[in-house]
């Protein structure tokens, strides 16, 4: 369970999203392979509730986000936006529920036109979506929000490059609530912050996720902030989900070696089942290229014959705590738990077959 005794019903069910890029050869070739950005994931954000996706650089944060807003068409799966299905909208459907969801980026700047002024920028969608009939209503609205982001309204006027960092990323929550969303994607919404000003733009997010009742997807890679906000936790490698549970659950008893490797690093986090700190040795394989199996087999300290062979499946290990990994799994035969190692493995599989 998270945090938040009164995390609501379901406001998103994503079922089997998958997501891979062609990879094309010249301007005009053909797909010649595919990137397994995001294989089969399936979870549940609650309203009210903050979910947080993390993992190493690549393993397909962004898609997901990108996918669930679809802002990139998934390859498959469904996106369940209160009971509808956000994946088949098309028109005006669209663009209504296009409204319930919106995005905070990692780099505000780049996200915000240099020519606007942040009045402007914030009325965008508003003006866009010709919510309010009069300007005096629409300036209403602007100031509503800027004040309950924290911005100054002495700067309504002034443009994006007049302000520092945080104060950027407030622009770009406000424009990103102004029309009441039910669900905000934050993508690495601190990451570009200095650590002091990642505190105020956090205890802004749970500010207003209280006065809003929002619920979050918050991807990060930084485990620390992870730990501070997050209700849910869901793991990710190379475009698989590895482990998802409640937030205590996934820090206090952490299942999946992968996991148990990422917080290893984290100097606050020890843990009893946290015992080698060079666990995660080795590059991420290629995403155009994953390995069979369990994809972090090749990397993995506990790899058994089995995890080259087969793909674990996601299974519930205890309440509410899910994860992929043959470790759990009680039908294995003795010759399937083999242990292997994994960078041994690894070579041989790397290895040109004479
Ligand atoms: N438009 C694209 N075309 C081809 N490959 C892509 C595209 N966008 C992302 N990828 C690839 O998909 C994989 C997942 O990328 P993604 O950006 O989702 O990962 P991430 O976990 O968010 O990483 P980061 O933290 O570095 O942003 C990566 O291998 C990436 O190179």
């Amino acid at each position: 369970m998270g945090k938040k005794a009164d995390m609501g019903d379901a406001v998103l069910e994503v079922e089997h999203l998958t997501k891979r890029y062609p990879v094309k050869k010249g301007l005009f070739g053909k797909a010649a392979a595919q990137v397994h950005a995001l294989e089969d994931a399936s979870f549940t954000v609650h309203r009210g509730e903050t979910f947080a996706i993390v993992g190493e650089s690549g393993c397909g944060k962004s898609t997901t986000g990108k996918c669930v807003l679809r802002l990139t068409e998934p390859t498959e799966g469904t996106v369940l936006l209160d009971g509808e299905d956000f994946t088949k909208l098309s028109g005006e459907a669209l663009t209504r529920a296009r409204q319930k969801m919106k995005l905070i980026f990692q780099d505000p700047y780049s996200s915000l036109n240099p020519r606007m002024t942040v009045a402007d920028i914030i009325a965008e969608p508003i003006d866009i979506a010709g919510t309010y009939q009069t300007r005096a209503e629409r300036d209403a609205r602007v100031e509503e929000i800027m004040g309950a982001v924290g911005l100054d309204l002495a700067f309504k006027y002034r443009y994006p490059h007049e302000f520092s960092g945080g104060q950027r990323q407030r622009i770009g929550i406000a424009r990103a609530i102004v029309l009441e969303p039910e669900v905000v994607v934050c993508d690495e919404p601190v990451s570009a912050l200095d650590v002091s000003v990642q505190a105020k733009v956090i205890n802004l997010l749970e500010e207003l996720q209280d006065s809003l009742g929002l619920s979050y997807i918050f991807i990060s890679h930084d485990l620390s902030v992870v730990k501070h906000i997050a209700d849910t936790v869901m793991v990710m490698y190379l475009g698989h989900t590895m482990e998802l549970a409640g937030k205590e659950e996934l820090f206090d008893n952490p299942l999946h070696p992968y996991t148990q490797a990422l917080l290893a690093v984290i100097p606050q986090i020890r843990h009893e089942r946290i015992q080698d700190k060079k666990i995660l040795e080795g590059d991420v394989p290629s995403p155009t290229n994953p390995p069979t199996g369990c994809v972090f087999h090749t990397r993995c300290p506990r790899c058994m014959r089995v995890c080259s062979e087969r793909v674990p499946q996601m299974r519930e290990v205890t309440g509410g705590h899910q994860c992929a990994c043959h470790l759990y799994d009680e039908d294995l035969t003795d010759e399937e738990r083999e242990p292997v190692m994994a960078r041994a493995l690894a070579e041989a599989e790397e290895a040109p077959s004479s």
